[in-house]
């Protein structure tokens, strides 16, 4: 269980940098989400990290020892692959030995270690199965096994949970957090499911073209994006352009597309400059909810979606702006559901409104 040091890291394909001077810290036994869009850098950031792609320039250490040189197998780093890479030919126990017997155990002290990895997996009684017998979360379960058998200081995992239908998915990831908790495993995990990325991360870093965009707890994320990427990235947002119209103390009013003036919290903007205000879809409250905030904006009901536990609506605001509302279904909430057409108006607190400048 090793901490992580990547500084300066870069890698180009032909032109294009790839990664692009990336520096990134991991601390002991954290597990760091890599989310960012597809062709953003992140397979790539794995593979220099487990030793398959020789960066050109930048170091990656653990715990203070440069690693960067090393091949695959002599540095303290395992991957497990999106496909697993299991070994059809092998039985389970086989599979989950592989490892551990190029590292010269053998013997009662080799069957004793897969059997308590099988155990960790709660795959007792599975190593002389074949790998098609298994289900796709068992065969998850042997590679995640056999990825943690020769104990490394950091395991990699491209998107560990994709190949699963979403049923298995929530199970299987909380098993995963537990696993990586009791082994005291430092992970980088690598998904494009934002809801996996939240609610599996210690830190969450967002990557955009080789770039981290930012690092931080999956709530500080999310309430305080730094940037539009990351704002649109995670979660659902509204992204408004609005022209400051005056900044006092702790407050910003904005002039919006539409016309309307808003408050948002925060400020130190220079009357004048473009920013975008962003609001999330579920900050965002109906006039008829009846409750205190302090601003309304007004649109028109464009289309509605029932699923069950939220209303989602769109709405176009007068300057043509879209606008996604989600709120959540209370008993009763049926008859009364707005129809296309319908004129309507949004309210908000303006700690909810999020300021964007870049
Ligand atoms: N072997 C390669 N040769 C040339 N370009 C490559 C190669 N591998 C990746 N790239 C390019 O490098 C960039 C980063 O790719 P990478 O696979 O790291 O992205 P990613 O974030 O993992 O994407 P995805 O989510 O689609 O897997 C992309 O622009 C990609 O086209």
């Amino acid at each position: 269980m090793a901490a992580v040091s990547i500084r300066g890291l870069r890698v180009r394909y032909g032109t294009a940098p790839a990664l692009d001077g990336l520096d990134l810290d991991i601390a002991s036994g954290e597990i760091l989400v890599l989310l960012g869009a597809s062709g953003s850098g992140k397979t790539t950031l794995l593979r220099v990290a487990g030793g398959f792609l020789a960066p050109d320039s930048g170091t990656i250490a653990l715990d203070g020892q440069d690693v960067t040189a090393l091949p695959p197998h002599r540095r303290p780093v395992n991957t497990m692959f999106q496909s697993y890479a299991l070994f059809p030919h092998m039985t389970v126990a086989g599979n989950v030995a592989y490892g551990l017997r190029r590292q010269g155990l053998r013997g009662p002290a080799l069957a004793a270690r897969v059997e308590e990895l099988l155990a960790l997996v709660r795959l007792e009684g599975f190593g002389g199965r074949r790998i098609q017998a298994l289900s796709g979360g068992q065969q998850q379960r042997v590679a995640l096994a056999r990825a943690l058998a020769p104990r490394p200081q950091l395991l990699l995992l491209d998107e560990p949970l994709s190949a699963l239908d979403r049923g298995l998915r929530e199970e299987t990831r909380a098993d995963l957090v537990s696993l990586l908790r009791r082994t005291g495993t430092t992970a980088i995990l690598v998904t494009h499911d934002q809801d996996e990325a939240l609610a599996t991360a210690d830190r969450l870093a967002v990557l955009n073209r080789g770039r981290l965009e930012q690092v931080g707890p999956p709530a500080e994320l999310y309430e305080r994006p730094a940037t539009r990427y990351v704002a649109s990235f995670l979660g659902a947002a509204n992204l408004l352009e609005a022209v400051v119209a005056e900044s006092g103390p702790g407050v910003t009013r904005l002039r919006l597309g539409c016309g309307s003036l808003v408050a948002a919290a925060g400020s130190a903007l220079a009357p004048g400059s473009r920013v975008t205000l962003a609001l999330r879809p579920e900050r965002l409250r109906l006039d008829t909810d009846g409750d205190i905030t302090t601003q309304a904006l007004a649109g028109t009901v464009t289309d509605v979606t029932y699923r069950g536990s939220t209303l989602e609506l769109a709405l176009r605001l007068a300057d043509g702006a879209a606008l996604r509302v989600s709120r959540p279904l209370g008993e009763g909430a049926g008859p009364a559901l707005p129809r296309p057409g319908d004129p309507l108006r949004v309210r908000w607190s303006p700690a909810a409104s999020m300021l964007l400048t870049q």
